[in-house]
């Protein structure tokens, strides 16, 4: 009996404390999960909130950077943001300019460093590779913005300003020669005096004979402006280059500018370029920006495109 006391006085006092310390556990949990809870949006509340929120405008002519590249494999973001990544950090850096292709120094590199340092840097054949680093040349008429794309595709994607490596003007011709850029030491921009109003047969002489002579040469990007006709100038360039047999791209400029979309389309879809057998790609960027197009567009696809040609490796 008096052990049956001992356990019932003892039994509830155990049990009450237990009582005591789960209800303040719980309690505690109870708290914390209410304050969790709290916290916590509902699923569908954040898909809400997402949606809300106000989306990029893209300008309508963007879309026919898939619809004139319809052969080619579009780029996956992935790919995309590696090459930016490589642009938006690699040093850019002027090497030489020239007025006559007997001015392109045969190895611009040995112009800054010793023999000895390339050595110690590169090995053996450190010279030789960096003296052939693929090259690219942005050719056009005059005015249609060469050097604004090179300036667009050394700037941050990210940047609003475009930056001034190359200079750009107004005054039609103002690029006398070809103007190299060496590229985080990967690749080789160059830069050319434009045909047309306001340039010089010697301008004219050098341009021709780079595309047809300079062995580094992999690609040749033909700028035509959007928001201007074809001309017979750019016809007789597009003629050229093709009966040669450089590789060449094209890139629409000065999207921004265009007004009229569908009479836009109908310039390309009647001009010939997409009926070439080497199939070049057709890229429509802006290198200024205006309400239309309130971002630099196009020009991670030109980057892509670049970095491609040159079969360089992301
Ligand atoms: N709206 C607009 N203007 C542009 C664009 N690209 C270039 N421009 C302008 O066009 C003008 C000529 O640009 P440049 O880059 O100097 O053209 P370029 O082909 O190098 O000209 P040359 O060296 O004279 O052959 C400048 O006033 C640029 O600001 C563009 O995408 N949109
Ligand atoms: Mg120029």
């Amino acid at each position: 009996m008096e052990q049956l006391c001992k356990r019932y006085v003892h039994t509830p006092a155990a049990f009450i404390q237990n009582i005591v310390a789960n209800t303040k556990r719980t309690t505690l949990a109870t708290q914390l999960s209410v304050e969790k809870a709290k916290k916590k949006v509902p699923k569908t509340a954040l898909k809400k909130k997402l949606n809300s929120r106000p989306k990029e405008r893209l300008p309508n002519w963007l879309k026919l950077n898939d619809v004139f590249n319809i052969h080619y494999e579009k780029p996956s973001n992935s790919d995309i943001n590696k090459v930016n990544r490589f642009f938006n950090k690699a040093k850019v850096e002027f090497e030489w300019c020239a007025a006559s292709f007997d001015d392109i120094p045969e190895n611009p590199f040995l112009n800054k460093k010793s023999h000895k340092d390339i050595l110690k840097d590169h090995g053996e054949c450190g010279t030789t590779l960096i003296d052939t680093l693929p090259e690219v040349i942005f050719l056009g008429g005059t005015n249609v913005g060469k050097s604004s794309i090179l300036n667009n595709i050394t700037t941050s994607h990210v940047s609003r300003d475009l930056g001034s490596l190359a200079r750009v003007s107004k005054t039609t011709g103002f690029t006398k020669t070809l103007n190299c850029y060496n590229v985080g030491n990967r690749l080789r921009m160059i830069d050319s005096p434009g045909y047309g109003f306001n340039s010089s047969k010697e301008q004219g002489k050098v341009t021709l004979q780079y595309l047809l002579e300079r062995k580094q040469l992999v690609r040749c990007f033909l700028l035509l402006a959007g928001d201007k006709e074809i001309n017979n100038t750019d016809n007789m360039i597009i003629q050229y280059i093709h009966e040669h047999g450089v590789p060449f791209e094209v890139v629409f400029t000065k999207m921004d500018k265009v007004k009229d979309l569908n009479k836009f389309k109908k310039k390309v879809m009647s001009s010939g370029l997409m009926d070439l057998p080497t199939l070049p790609r057709l890229v429509l960027t802006n290198s200024l920006t205006s309400s239309t197009s309130p971002k630099r567009f196009g020009i991670d696809l030109l980057r892509y495109v670049i970095f491609q040609s040159c079969g360089l490796i992301l």
